[in-house]
């Protein structure tokens, strides 16, 4: 029998059935169509101009290490005019994102671009193997999702660049608007399919897409710097193709703490669904991107933007959900972050009620200042940095 030639071309044999068209085409076609697509969700939205400087964040898995095979390679292609950057965050997780990273350090010599690493360790004072001995296993991801957005920020603005790209593909979004209908997650279903995000929350979920479930309703993002996905539409069947017969070096180890349940199930629906009908990935995305929150709605739930009254980032509460976090690690009351800021509340009276906890009194707050906003003590009460007040400080802890 003869080969099936490509349905593209005409000329190839067909290698591949593309998971997101169920076309039977060959590889250079497939090559050809995943990154013409891209460009079109870059295009389509504007996400760059010429001259920006754009950090990828790059974890060495899958979708990042495509991400950055193919942001290069567009952006010679099409002459975009971008200076690009590798930008990865260690969290400090002991076989998993030492190994990873090396993978990064390989990317970078393969890609000839340059890398900054920043850890959590240096940022926070706290390590995700730090953090899982304090908190245990159960809530580690939201520690992870929560820090990793603002280190992501951090080490954007050191590197002086106005945009961050991350590996966020169709599949992560669709199980995001997924997991915020089954939440309830008002606000950040509204913004969860947006390309191109910069402030609170990003609309992003925060943590890792592939397992871990990460934030909650506040901020503890928002720097100003634009955040993009251009993988949105990217199937994460196709970017394992791509990178498979494009032989890219990237890290498969799924991470150690132990992947979030609840995006799992998400995950496992969607699969379910993806297998039934492939267009149903696309479809959720555009059932988010077609949802509008009615101004009273969300003047309703307080869904308000503002900046952090201890680290001056924007947030969608009052403190920050990585002041919120932070606290809890270092009060030794690490759940305290977890959760709606109303379920804090109460878990904070309780405490209190308990006599479990001890609301630091004036002179007792130092620890309360986290380590990466760069706030000394004499510099908090003096109020001159990072828009960090004693007056808000004393709101703060009073
Ligand atoms: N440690 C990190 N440093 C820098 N960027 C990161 C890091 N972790 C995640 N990211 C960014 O966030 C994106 C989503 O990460 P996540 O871990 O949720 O998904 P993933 O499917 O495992 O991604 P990847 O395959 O790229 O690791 C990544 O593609 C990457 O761009």
């Amino acid at each position: 029998m003869a080969p099936k030639l490509c349905l593209i071309c005409q000329k190839e044999r067909a290698v591949l059935k593309r998971p997101k068209t169920g076309q039977s085409i060959c590889r250079s076609c497939f090559f050809h169509v995943f990154e013409t697509e891209v460009h079109h969700t870059i295009t389509s939205s504007n996400l760059f101009r010429r001259g920006d400087r754009v950090a990828i964040g790059a974890s060495g898995g899958k979708d990042s290490t495509v991400l950055a095979h193919v942001m290069k390679t567009l952006n010679e292609r099409y002459d975009y005019g971008l200076e690009l950057f590798l930008l990865s965050i260690d969290e400090g997780i002991t076989g998993y994102r030492d190994d990873s990273l090396e993978t990064v350090k390989r990317n970078q010599q393969q890609y000839q671009l340059p890398l900054k690493v920043l850890g959590y360790g240096e940022l926070y004072g706290w390590t995700m193997d730090d953090i899982v001995k304090s908190v245990g296993r159960k809530n580690n991801c939201t520690f992870c999702g929560v820090f990793r957005r603002q280190a992501l920020d951090r080490g954007a603005a050191s590197l002086g660049v106005d945009h961050i790209v991350t590996g966020h593909n169709a599949d992560d979004i669709a199980e995001t608007v997924l997991m915020n209908v089954l939440r309830g997650d008002i606000s950040r279903l509204e913004r969860c399919t947006e390309i191109v995000t910069k402030g609170p929350d990003g609309g992003e979920e925060s943590g890792h897409a592939g397992g871990c479930g990460g934030g909650g309703r506040s901020g503890g993002g928002g720097s100003g710097i634009r955040r993009s996905k251009p993988f949105k539409y990217a199937y994460e069947k196709e970017i394992v193709m791509y990178a498979y017969f494009k032989k890219l070096d990237y890290f498969s180890t799924e991470c150690i703490y132990s992947p979030n349940a609840y995006r799992g199930y998400a995950r496992t629906f969607l699969k379910d669904l993806e297998s039934i009908r492939p267009s149903s990935i696309v479809d959720i995305i555009q059932s988010g991107e077609n949802l509008v929150v009615s101004s009273e709605v969300k003047r309703a739930k307080g869904i308000e933007l503002q900046n952090c009254q201890r680290c001056g980032y924007i947030s969608s509460n009052r403190i920050c959900k990585a002041c919120v976090l932070l606290e809890g690690l270092e009060r030794g009351t690490p759940s305290l972050g977890i959760g709606s800021e109303k379920s804090r509340k109460v878990k904070e009276i309780r405490a209190r009620n308990a006599g479990t906890e001890q609301v630091a009194a004036d002179g007792d707050d130092e620890r309360r200042i986290p380590q990466w906003t760069g706030v000394e003590r004499s510099d908090e009460v003096s109020g001159t940095r990072n828009g960090y007040t004693a007056a808000a400080s004393a709101a703060v802890t009073s």
